[in-house]
C-alpha cells in the first residue's frame, strides 16, 4: 500500500516492469524496428523490448478501457433516446520537458491505431497553444515558455471540448521546435478521430475557479516520469546531440550556439534546464503526477522500472 493512506485502501496499485509486463496478454506486437525508429525522439534509446514489455501491455489496457467508455456513453445515449456518433476519446500525457512524453505520445499513436476498434488516432501536442514569441516578448515570459501563463489556456480547453463534443473539423496551430516559435499560418486539423492524445506539460493542471480544465475532457491520463537528475542528463545530452546537427540548420533559433565552444554551450544549456524546465517541472509539473490514471516511472537508462495505476 502506498504511503499516507493510514489504513484507509490506496487508490493506487504498484506493479513492477515485470508483474506489469505479463499484463500484454496475447496482445500483438504489430510494430517493425523500421517503423519504432521512425517514431522515436533524439536522443530515446527505445527498443523492441520496451514496446513489449510495457507499451503492448498500456495498448491493452487502453483498449479495454476506450470499449467501456464506449459502452458508457452508451447507455446515456439509449436513456436519452439519441441516436449520435460516439465522442472521440481523449488521451492526456504529461511529463517533464526531455522526459520522453512524445516518444510515449507518437508510439501510443501507433499502437492504438492498429486496433480495428479505434483506427483514427490523433495527436496534438500542447506547444501548439504556446502564445507566440511576440506575445511572450511582450508580457515579458520568454524565460517561462512552458510554464502555465506561457500558454493560450483558455483556447487549449475550448479546442479539447470542441473535439469532444465532435465537431467535424477543427484547425489547431503548429509549434516549430526548430523555429522555437508558432508557424505563422500553419495549422494542423484534427478531423473527429476515434483518439485524440494531448501530450504536453501541463496538461494535468487544474483550472481556474470556476473554469474548466483540460483535463475536464480527459477519459485516460499518462505522467511519464523519471528522477529530476535523469531528466537533466537526458536534457543536456539531446541538447549537445541537436547541437551536433538541428541547430546547424539556417532556421535554427538556436544556431547561434553552435559559435560557441562546448564549455560555453554546456554552460548554456545547465542554465537553461535549472531556471526554466526544472523549475517548471520542479513548481507546476510534479505536482499534477498524483491526478495521473497511470505512472510510468522510467530508470536511468530510459526504460521503465515501474508502473503506478489508479483503480478508480
Ligand atoms: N531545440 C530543439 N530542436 C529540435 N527538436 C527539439 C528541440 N527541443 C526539443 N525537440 C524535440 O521536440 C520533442 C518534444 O520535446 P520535449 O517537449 O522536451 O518533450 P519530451 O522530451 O518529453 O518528448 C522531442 O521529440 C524533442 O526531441
Ligand atoms: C515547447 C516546450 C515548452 C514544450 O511544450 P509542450 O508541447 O510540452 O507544451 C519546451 O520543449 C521548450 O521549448 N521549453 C523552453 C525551454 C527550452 O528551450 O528548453
Amino acid at each position: 500500500m502506498a504511503n499516507g493512506w493510514d489504513g484507509v485502501p490506496s487508490p493506487y496499485v504498484e506493479l513492477s516492469r515485470e508483474q506489469w509486463s505479463r499484463l500484454r496478454e496475447n496482445t500483438p506486437l504489430t510494430l517493425t524496428q523500421q517503423e519504432l525508429e521512425e517514431l522515436r525522439g533524439v536522443d530515446d534509446p527505445i527498443d523492441l523490448t520496451e514496446v513489449t514489455d510495457i507499451y503492448l501491455p498500456l495498448s491493452r489496457l487502453l483498449n479495454l478501457h476506450f470499449a467501456g467508455v464506449r459502452a458508457r456513453g452508451a447507455t446515456v445515449s439509449e436513456f436519452l433516446g439519441e441516436r449520435s456518433d460516439p465522442p472521440p476519446y481523449i488521451l492526456g500525457i504529461a511529463g517533464s520537458v526531455a522526459v520522453g512524453k512524445s516518444t510515449t505520445a507518437r508510439l501510443l499513436r501507433a499502437l492504438l491505431a492498429r486496433w480495428p476498434e479505434h483506427p483514427r488516432v490523433e495527436l496534438v501536442t500542447t506547444d501548439s497553444f504556446l502564445y507566440p514569441n511576440k506575445i511572450l516578448q511582450e508580457r515579458g515570459l520568454m524565460h517561462r515558455k512552458g510554464f502555465p501563463e506561457s500558454y493560450d489556456r483558455r483556447a487549449l480547453v475550448r479546442f479539447v471540448a470542441a473535439v469532444k463534443a465532435g465537431v467535424p473539423e477543427i484547425d489547431v496551430p503548429v509549434y516549430s521546435h526548430l523555429e522555437y516559435d508558432i508557424v505563422p499560418g500553419a495549422r494542423q486539423t484534427v478531423r473527429r478521430p476515434d483518439i485524440l492524445i494531448v501530450e504536453g506539460l501541463n496538461v494535468l493542471q487544474p483550472a481556474p475557479p470556476a473554469a474548466l480544465a483540460v483535463n475536464d475532457f480527459f477519459d485516460f491520463s499518462i505522467y511519464v516520469d523519471a528522477r529530476v537528475e535523469d531528466i537533466r542528463e537526458w536534457y543536456l545530452a539531446r541538447f549537445h546531440k541537436l547541437r551536433r546537427t538541428a541547430f546547424s540548420d539556417p532556421k535554427s533559433y538556436f544556431r547561434f550556439l553552435t559559435e560557441l565552444s562546448e564549455a560555453e554551450a554546456t554552460e548554456f544549456a545547465r542554465n537553461v534546464w535549472r531556471d526554466i524546465n526544472e523549475r517548471n517541472l520542479v513548481e507546476n509539473i510534479a505536482p499534477t503526477r498524483a491526478r495521473a490514471q497511470l505512472v510510468l516511472r522510467k530508470g536511468s537508462d530510459h526504460s521503465v522500472r515501474w508502473v503506478r495505476l489508479r483503480r478508480t
